[in-house]
């Protein structure tokens, strides 16, 4: 018996024996260092995140272009010289790095008065950064990021859940008090180009404070006759990334041509505005200067700002070249039938417009020219509350890696969300790019409409679940613009409150309502295509009594659209609004179809409607004014086709 411990164990020479040799020979690194260094791969040489100069004197050239204009973007209005740039992450990039301004030419040392700290910093730039890149800056950097279970990103927008209407303001100067919409009901409140240039100085001396800054250089608009090359500088990964996925995104090549922007944001996130500035009204500030081609974010993180921010920017811009901007949803059927649906927030242009059976153009914003329809965005931004697998299985799909899934409750655990939580906000969304849709249409064009659907989502449960427009009808109810949703399901709301916003987006136009609406009956005319109006609401009752009309009817109804079935189907009147209701639709139960037979209540029914035509009839007055189109013939006609009591 051995003596020493446990006998010694023998280890065998099979040679042959064993199956294969599976041992791999070991890493080519001396030290950790050099093996961590292995592990990423220089990208490359038209992908335009390229700091050194290795890759030949053009891609060099265009680098040191692409950062110089990213200072001058960058730049002060009353110093000489934009920031130093530099491109990458700092916390990478130890050594001294290569200096970029904006003016290189006459680059020396500023007089003694001049200099300022500021002046002595570099300002690190991530410049389109992929979304791996984006995710780990968050998750590093960004209180309140986490990777939750399907690989989406799970943000926090911070104090603002949603948009600040009452905070955007808009540069008056002597174009724009022309061309604009002023007054009641616009979007559009002033403010003078001196103010601001002061916003602007403190988001840019914000920005240039930080250590690092997000670039996104991206188009909108997939007519490429019509596309915009946008610039977005911001804060924060998570700004970045929302970005990233909702304007289209450059190729490598399109990105190293890229040049100047046509747009340019500064968001300055949380940095708020300084109260005691000319105009501001609160310490959030969301301004557009069309001249300049500018926009400052001041005091909100809500990434939605940028996105509707630059959709204001296309509703000025693109009715110049009689093309139509549209807050609408887009689809097309396997024949090229293409579909807008319209509808203000949480009406369902998002989740109708994506349809299993059908292309995705797009969610949310669009232009119709004289060659049809394009998608102005890359990406779409779903509300995710309540959202279900069963119901909408391509949103919920959708919500994987790279989609920004914000202000969302997830399990601490398993990172599981549950999506009916609203403790953080009601307002929970996913902005995805559209190619995580799996039938998108990319390009994200299409031919001329043939149906143009109007949601309202009517909690007072009185507008029929489908009904037939008129050109005339149409007019009046696009200029409207009605849905009434609940405020929220907190006690004590029982009362439904109606909401008017002028062409489905009030909050975006910039010219005055009836001009878009001329240019909509004008091609809706020209080129055929019928109207809806579809009520995605409440049946039966108001919200409290009512129940909400469920979404597999609504999307029956809208099946039968596209198919061209409702077209075909008997039809008749109803009171008060004078719609066209069809008597009978296969899938949706006949009582459904005229909302008087679903209301148990028949005189709570009409009392209901005929608040509502009051209600449609006082928001109309302030139109009753407006010529639309050359001849007053089609104002008439319009007034005609409201409500009648
Ligand atoms: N009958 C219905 N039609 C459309 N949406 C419905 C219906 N019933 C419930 N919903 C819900 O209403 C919401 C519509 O929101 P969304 O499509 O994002 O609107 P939008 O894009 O117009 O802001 C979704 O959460 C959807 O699940
Ligand atoms: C993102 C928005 O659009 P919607 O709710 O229409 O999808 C919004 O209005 O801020
Ligand atoms: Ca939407
Ligand atoms: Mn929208």
């Amino acid at each position: 018996m051995a003596s020493n411990g446990l006998p010694k164990i023998e280890t065998q020479k099979l040679e042959e024996e064993i199956c294969h040799d599976d041992s791999v020979a070991p890493v080519k690194a001396q030290t950790v260092d050099e093996l961590h260094s292995l592990q990423l791969k220089k990208s490359g040489p038209n992908t335009p995140i390229i700091q050194q100069t290795a890759f030949g004197a053009e891609a060099a050239d265009k680098n040191k272009q692409q950062l110089q204009s990213i200072s001058a973007s960058l730049a002060s209005l009353t110093r000489e010289t934009g920031p130093k740039v530099v491109k990458g992450d700092p916390a990478k990039q130890p050594e001294t790095p290569k200096v970029v301004h904006a003016s290189q030419q006459h680059q020396q040392t500023p007089a003694f008065g001049n200099i300022t700290d500021s002046a002595l910093k570099f300002t690190h730039i991530l410049y389109n950064l992929s979304p791996a890149e984006l995710y780990e800056q968050a998750i590093q950097y960004e209180k309140g990021s986490f990777i939750t279970s399907s690989g989406a990103l799970a943000t926090l927008s911070g104090a603002k859940t949603g948009r600040s209407p009452r905070d955007k303001r808009v540069v008056k100067d002597d174009t724009t008090s022309e061309e604009l919409w002023w007054g009641k009901g616009s979007p559009n409140i002033e403010m003078d180009e001196q103010t601001f240039l002061v916003n602007r100085e403190r988001a840019v001396d914000y920005l240039c404070s930080l250590e690092k800054v997000f670039v996104n250089d991206q188009f909108l608009n997939w007519d490429p006759n019509n596309k915009l090359k946008v610039r977005i500088v911001s804060a924060r990964a998570y700004h970045s990334l929302f970005m990233h996925n909702m304007c289209i995104r450059p190729t490598p090549e399109e990105l190293e041509n890229f040049g100047a922007p046509d747009f340019t944001i500064y968001n300055a996130g949380k940095f708020p505005c300084n109260r005691y500035t000319h105009y501001m009204t609160s310490s959030t500030s969301i301004d557009l200067n069309l001249a300049r081609r500018e926009m400052v974010i001041l005091g909100t993180q809500y990434a939605g700002e940028m996105k509707k921010g630059l959709f204001s920017v296309m509703h000025y811009l693109m009715p110049k070249r009689q093309i139509l901007s549209l807050h609408s949803g887009c689809n097309m059927g396997k024949d090229g039938d293409v579909a807008l649906f319209f509808g203000l927030s949480g009406t369902g242009k998002t989740t109708l417009s994506t349809d299993h059976n059908r292309y995705l153009i797009g969610d949310d914003e669009h232009c119709w020219s004289g060659h049809g329809v394009s998608n102005i965005e890359g990406g779409c931004y779903a509300k995710c509350i309540d959202l279900s697998r069963e119901k909408e299985p391509d949103i919920w799909n959708a919500i994987k890696f790279g989609t920004v899934l914000e202000n969302v409750v997830f399990d601490e655990h398993t990172r599981e969300v549950d999506y009916t939580d609203k403790s953080v906000t009601e307002n929970t969304r996913a902005a995805y790019p559209i190619e995580y849709i799996p039938n998108a249409k990319i390009p994200c064009v299409g031919p001329h409409p043939k149906n143009v659907i109007l949601l309202a989502c009517d909690a007072f449960g009185v507008l029929p679940p489908v009904s037939k427009l008129n050109l005339a009808q149409t007019m009046y109810h696009f200029i409207s613009g009605y849905t009434a949703l609940v405020a929220g399901t907190e006690e004590g709301i029982k009362e439904p409150t109606a909401t008017f916003s002028a062409c489905f987006g009030a909050a975006f136009i910039m010219l005055h309502p009836t001009r878009y609406a001329a240019m909509l009956a004008e091609k809706m005319q020209k080129h055929g295509a019928t109207a809806w109006l579809v009520n995605t609401g409440w049946s039966g009752g108001s919200y409290g009594t009512g129940s909400r009309i469920k979404l597999a009817y609504t999307r029956k109804i809208i099946d039968a659209i596209h198919s061209g079935e409702l077209l075909n189907a008997n039809y008749t009147k109803t009171e008060v609004f004078g719609l066209e209701i069809p008597t009978e639709l296969g899938g949706v139960p006949s009582e459904i179809l005229d909302p008087v037979n679903a209301w148990p209540d028949k005189g709570a029914y009409k009392e209901t409607l005929l608040k509502l035509g009051g209600l449609f009839r006082k928001n109309f007055e302030v139109f009753t004014n407006y010529k639309i189109g050359a001849d007053n013939n089609l104002t008439e006609e319009i007034l005609a086709a409201g409500p009648n009591f």
